[in-house]
Order: structure tokens, then C-alpha cells, then sequence
């Protein structure tokens, strides 16, 4: 162990050695794109001592109720976890008092594999300690790995107005910019977030920080505006159902309201089937606590008295669609429900290409291979 290594990561003395973690029980599905042939993505969570990125942690990915997470402690060293959700995935969550500049940080180790580093700053405190921190950990970030992507999350924005919330994120914005102007570091590109742990902005900001590290998310998005066009579905989310982090969605624009209504479905799905549905291997949807995988074949609906409906198709046992459309355009749900199995089919057969390579769908498409 080393005696003044104040992050104590790389030399034995994390707090969790890389643990593998899957939330509610689950092992990885071979469907999926696993860590084997697939670089694990590693994100790394950093920040100013409470600033709340253990907290971010827990609750996305834990579970966690927001409110629990004011008994946790704080981190004082290193916690390298991996997740099985849809993806597989490494997090590192830095203490709050590291110090890129230590001699002891082993920035080449940490920055090199790593592929997005995501900086908490709390918005509820001075930031100006948080900037200057963010500054050097981005630019020394860079030199190592030009290619790391840089998420900052102005974070706990529930105790500002929505104008407080703009103005400080511009501000944040523009002093960040300035200072890597004037370092000639303007190519380094970072985006922002207004988050909270306490509502859905955390998720939505997950959501698109994970997006990022999905390499085939242009195809994702291209089958879902398939599947909206096609059936009269407004928006779709592809959630992954265990974090309700969404892996992709059509592109038409993502309002707040319509996520949060199809996040909630989630919920409430699989709190009534936790309790009313059946808790055997029949299980179509699997209960956020059951450990038993769903089929792949469930679904439900839930009808809103403002004349839109939602549904719910279970894609995997990892991923769920959630659809929301106009009553009207349910009628027709032979076709929307032709045209899932027509999109569940081609995002397995993305999974299937992705592990096994083109040969995998040999036999399904042999014309195209001669
Ligand atoms: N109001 C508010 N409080 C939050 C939010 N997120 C986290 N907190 C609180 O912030 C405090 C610190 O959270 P931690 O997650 O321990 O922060 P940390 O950045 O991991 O801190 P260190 O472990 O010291 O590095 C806790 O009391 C949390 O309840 C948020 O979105 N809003």
C-alpha cells in the first residue's frame, strides 16, 4: 500500500477491488455484447468532496432512494465497481480530495483506459474551487487520452430557480471555455448537465452519457424511427429496465414530460408484478425484484385520460421499449405489435453481429453473403 497515495487506487488499497456488481442478482446475458470482446467502458466519477457523485451512483444504478443517500459517507479512496446492465460497465468513483497534480496519481493508468470522464459540481456550493479542479483534471485528462469524453453535471440544481439554474450554468460554461481558451485547449470539447437526484434529470443525463459509449447507436435510433413511423408511435425509449437508464431513443426531440411519463411506467409495471405477477420461470415480466428473466414476449399498456397510451414491450430480458402514442393509432396494435417483433428482432440480431461477428447471421441472411 502506499503510504501518500491520497487515492489510493493503483497499488492494492481500493476501497472495493473491481467488484462485479449486477443490480437485482442478474448475470450477464450471452445475447449482449459482453466485457470479453467488447473494451469495458470505464467511466470515472469525479469531483469536489460532496459533491454527490456516490450518491449519483447509488441511486442510478442501486437503487438507492435519494433520501438514503444522505447517511452516506464520505469516499476516501478509490471505488471500482462493474455493472452488468444492458452494457457492461466499469465505474470509478474518486474520492473527493484527489489531486490530479499528486506525483502518486497514476493519471496515465487512470485517464488512458478509460472512456468518459464524468465531473460533478455542485451547484449549491462555490464552485469556483470546482472549476479550477475541473480545469486541470480535463487537461490533464486530455494530453493522456484525447479521446476521453468530458460530461460535467451541475449537480443538486433542485435548490435553484429555473433562471438560477440557466444563469449558472452559463457561467460554468463560460469560465470553463474561457480558461481553455486562453490555455489554446478550445478543441477539447465538454458537455453540460443540470441534474438532481431528486427528480429524473439524473437518469436523463446517465442516459446520455451511457448513449455515448454505445457504438451502434446510430442503428438503434435509425430501427426506432422505423418502428415510430410505421406505427403511429410519437416517441419511443429503449430502457435498459434495471437502471431505467434509456440506451436509445427516435430522434425527435426528447421532452422532459414524456420521458418522465415513460420512466414512471417502468415503475409501476414492475411494482404491480412484483406483487400480483407470477414469481415463476412464466414470469413474462420480470419484477424489479425477481430475479427469475423475463421472456422477452412481455408487455403492457396503460391508457391516459389525456388520450395517449402507453406501452410497454419487453425487448430482452435486460431491455424494455417504451412506446407513447395517440389512443386513436393503438387501434391498429396487430400491426405497432408486428412491427416490434420486426425491431426486437433486428436489435438482437445488432447484439448477435456484435459478438459473433458477420458470420452469426449467416444462415438468417445468406443471400447477402453469397
Ligand atoms: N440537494 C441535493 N443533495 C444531493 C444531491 N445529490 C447528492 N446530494 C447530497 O450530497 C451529499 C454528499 O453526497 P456524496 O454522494 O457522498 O458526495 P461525494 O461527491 O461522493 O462525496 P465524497 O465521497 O466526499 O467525495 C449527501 O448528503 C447527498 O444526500 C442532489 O441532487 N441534491
Amino acid at each position: 500500500m502506499a503510504a501518500h497515495n491520497n487515492y489510493g487506487a493503483f497499488h492494492g488499497d481500493a476501497e472495493d477491488e473491481v467488484d462485479s456488481h449486477s443490480p437485482r442478482g442478474q448475470q450477464s446475458d450471452p445475447e449482449l455484447p459482453q466485457a470479453q470482446e467488447l473494451q469495458k467502458p470505464r467511466l470515472l466519477l469525479m469531483g469536489l468532496r460532496r459533491s454527490g457523485k456516490s450518491s449519483i451512483e447509488r441511486v442510478v444504478f442501486h437503487k438507492m432512494s435519494p433520501n438514503e443517500t444522505l447517511f452516506v459517507e464520505s469516499t476516501s479512496k478509490l471505488r471500482k465497481e462493474s455493472i452488468v446492465l444492458s452494457m457492461d460497465l466499469e465505474i470509478w468513483d474518486f474520492p473527493g480530495h484527489l489531486d490530479v497534480d499528486d506525483p502518486s496519481f497514476d493519471g496515465e493508468e487512470v485517464f488512458g483506459g478509460s472512456t468518459a470522464l464524468v465531473f460533478v459540481i455542485d451547484a449549491q456550493d462555490d464552485y469556483l474551487e470546482a472549476l479550477q479542479r475541473l480545469y486541470t483534471t480535463v487537461t490533464r485528462a486530455h494530453k493522456v487520452n484525447p479521446e476521453i469524453s468530458f460530461e460535467v453535471l451541475i449537480h443538486k440544481v433542485d435548490g435553484l430557480s429555473d433562471d438560477h439554474k440557466i444563469e449558472t450554468q452559463r457561467d460554468i460554461h463560460q469560465r470553463i471555455s474561457d480558461e481553455l481558451a486562453d490555455a489554446q485547449l478550445d478543441n477539447i470539447h465538454l458537455s453540460f448537465y443540470l441534474t438532481s437526484i431528486y427528480d429524473h434529470s439524473i437518469y436523463e443525463a446517465i442516459s446520455k452519457v451511457i448513449q455515448k459509449l454505445i457504438k451502434q447507436l446510430a442503428t438503434f435510433e435509425n430501427l426506432m424511427n422505423i418502428l415510430c413511423s410505421n406505427s403511429g408511435v410519437e416517441k419511443a425509449f429503449l430502457f435498459d429496465i434495471m437502471s431505467k437508464v434509456y440506451i436509445a431513443t427516435d430522434s425527435s426531440p426528447v421532452d422532459m414530460q414524456s420521458y418522465e411519463l415513460c420512466s414512471d411506467m417502468i415503475d409501476v409495471i414492475f411494482d404491480v408484478s412484483s406483487i400480483y405477477g407470477p414469481d415463476t420461470q412464466d414470469a413474462t415480466l420480470s419484477p424489479s425484484s425477481n430475479p427469475n428473466p423475463g421472456n422477452g414476449q412481455g408487455h403492457a399498456v396503460i391508457k391516459l385520460n389525456n388520450g395517449m397510451v402507453l406501452y410497454l414491450r419487453e425487448v430482452n430480458r435486460f431491455l424494455s421499449l417504451v412506446c407513447l402514442l395517440r389512443e386513436d393509432n393503438f387501434e391498429k396494435q396487430g400491426l405497432i405489435d408486428y412491427n416490434f417483433r420486426c425491431f426486437q428482432e433486428a436489435i438482437l440480431d445488432v447484439f448477435r453481429l456484435r459478438k459473433h461477428g458477420p458470420g452469426a447471421l449467416k444462415d438468417k441472411y445468406s443471400h447477402s453473403y453469397g
